[in-house]
């Protein structure tokens, strides 16, 4: 595949570029329309890698998916849901981390379910053994292969209590996928709250699913016995917003952002306003600009909703080793995320990982041989070099990088990118960047 950029960076980005839905809901959304004995609707749909893998995996079940690439509609109708041969799951291991996903609609619909092993970045370890656990607790017997998992629930499946060790986000929608259709009432105590996982719960409500959300993070569902299709637009896509934005900073430009909303991305705003970037909140998106002088060091922890989003941290981390003086960013949801650094330091950054929980809270990376904070000293002016796309949101700092260095860079394994930024390269273009693909 002819996977590498050229990259002729030193240039601020300027112009304007429309974000659509989130790579975090639609593909959950995707596998919600499993649960309905009606066709569903989802509008805001990007195209993106994810969304073309959720629907190969839905059409080796036998959904009949129908997609209006360029309008961003998807047609998704359930009503011959079989199940899908071992040997053809298996090609989609190592694909994405949504077929876990599967399990709870599968297993209402047919009683049983294969899920090939998950891909997804690797930025840490990513056990499931929440989802398991989940699956368990409601009733399910879960049988681990070589490839994948084998899941049946022989006798049904039954609304439990439950508490997660930490709010996973992927074990929330677990439980909710799994919950709307089970027998009785599920609590779950210290959910996720992510605005993916509202979006998702708004979904099921449409569909007839009872669920109420407090505030102290415990979700409670009433299972209901069936569920139509859905109607639904989007939430648009505000970690692909964030990356945008930090473009802007890091390159001291001024991007608009169309599609991205405030209501969700309060924590990254007020970062950013801290930073020394500013912003104007519009009509139909937000514009993100570098206001000229200098930028400012900070202090920032990553968190689950509504703090700081780790998927937020890698892009911005490059837009602050162009800030004055010492800044300190400490990874409290994955333990591995500092590994696209070596690139940066490689382009001359001044990038420095501990073990130690710096400039926060403790978290439970903490006194572990996790290189989970990170000082960066700046300003520093970067310059082109060769690096490799190590994961989705590494791989988009790194084209950051790239832009905002002088000088020709070489950038291998884009295809990653494409996971989850749409038609990134259309964007560039709009922005003035400068490359080639060869
Ligand atoms: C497709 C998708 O929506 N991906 C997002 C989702 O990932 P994902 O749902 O995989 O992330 P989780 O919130 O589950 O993971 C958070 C932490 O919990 C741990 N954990 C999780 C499950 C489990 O069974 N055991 C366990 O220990 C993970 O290793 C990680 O350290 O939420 C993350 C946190 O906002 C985002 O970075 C990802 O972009
Ligand atoms: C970590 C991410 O995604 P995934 O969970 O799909 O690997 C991400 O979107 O940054």
């Amino acid at each position: 595949m002819n996977d590498v950029l050229y990259v002729n960076g030193g240039a601020p980005l300027h112009g304007e570029i429309t974000v659509r839905g989130a790579k975090n809901f639609v593909s959950k959304a995707m596998v919600a329309a499993l649960l309905g004995e009606t066709p569903s609707e989802l509008r805001n749909v990007p195209v993106i890698r994810d969304v073309g893998v959720v629907t190969g995996l839905l059409e080796l079940h036998g959904v009949t998916v129908d997609a209006d690439v360029a309008g961003g509609v998807l047609r998704l109708d359930p009503s011959n849901v079989e199940s899908a041969h071992v040997a053809d799951i298996d090609a989609h291991a190592g694909s994405s981390r949504i077929p876990i996903l599967f399990c709870g609609p599968l297993l209402h619909r047919l009683g049983e379910a294969f899920i090939p092993d998950l891909g997804g970045c690797r930025i840490g370890d990513r056990p499931i053994n929440y989802h398991l656990d989940i699956l368990r607790q409601f009733g399910a017997e879960v049988d681990k292969r070589e490839q994948g998992i084998h899941i049946r629930a022989p006798r049904g499946l039954h609304g439990t209590k439950i508490t997660l060790p930490y709010p996973s986000v992927g074990a929330t929608e677990q439980l909710l996928l799994t919950a709307v259709r089970a027998e009785g009432i599920t609590e779950l105590s210290n959910a996720a709250i992510e605005p993916e996982i509202l979006d998702l719960i708004n979904v099921l409500q449409k569909m007839g699913a009872i669920i109420s959300v407090d505030t102290d993070r415990v979700i409670r569902i009433e299972g209901v016995p069936r569920l139509t299709g859905y109607r639904h637009t989007a939430l648009s896509d505000r970690i692909e917003a964030a990356s945008w934005a930090s473009a802007a900073l890091a390159t001291a430009g001024d991007i608009k952002v169309k599609g991205a909303t405030q209501p969700e991305m309060t924590a990254f705003l007020n970062t950013f306003r801290k930073v020394g970037g500013e912003f104007d909140v519009e009509e139909d998106g937000i514009r993100f600009f570098h206001p000229g002088g200098d930028l400012s060091s900070i202090v920032l922890e990553t968190d689950v909703h509504p703090g700081f989003m780790t998927d937020w941290q890698q892009p911005l981390v490059v837009a602050l080793t162009q800030a004055k003086g010492l800044s300190i960013v400490h990874e409290t949801v994955y333990e591995n995320r500092f590994g696209f650094t070596d690139a940066l330091r490689g382009m001359g950054a001044t990038i420095q990982v501990y073990r130690e929980c710096l400039g926060g809270h403790p978290c439970r990376f903490g006194q572990r041989n996790f290189y989970h904070s990170a000082v960066i000293s700046g300003p520093t002016p970067l310059a082109a070099a060769e690096i490799e796309v190590p994961d989705l949101r590494g791989g988009f700092s790194h084209l950051i990088a790239a832009l905002a260095a002088k000088g020709t860079s070489q950038v291998r394994g884009i295809g990653l990118i494409d996971r989850g930024y749409e038609h990134f390269m259309d964007k560039l273009e709009a922005l003035g960047a400068e490359f080639s693909r060869e």
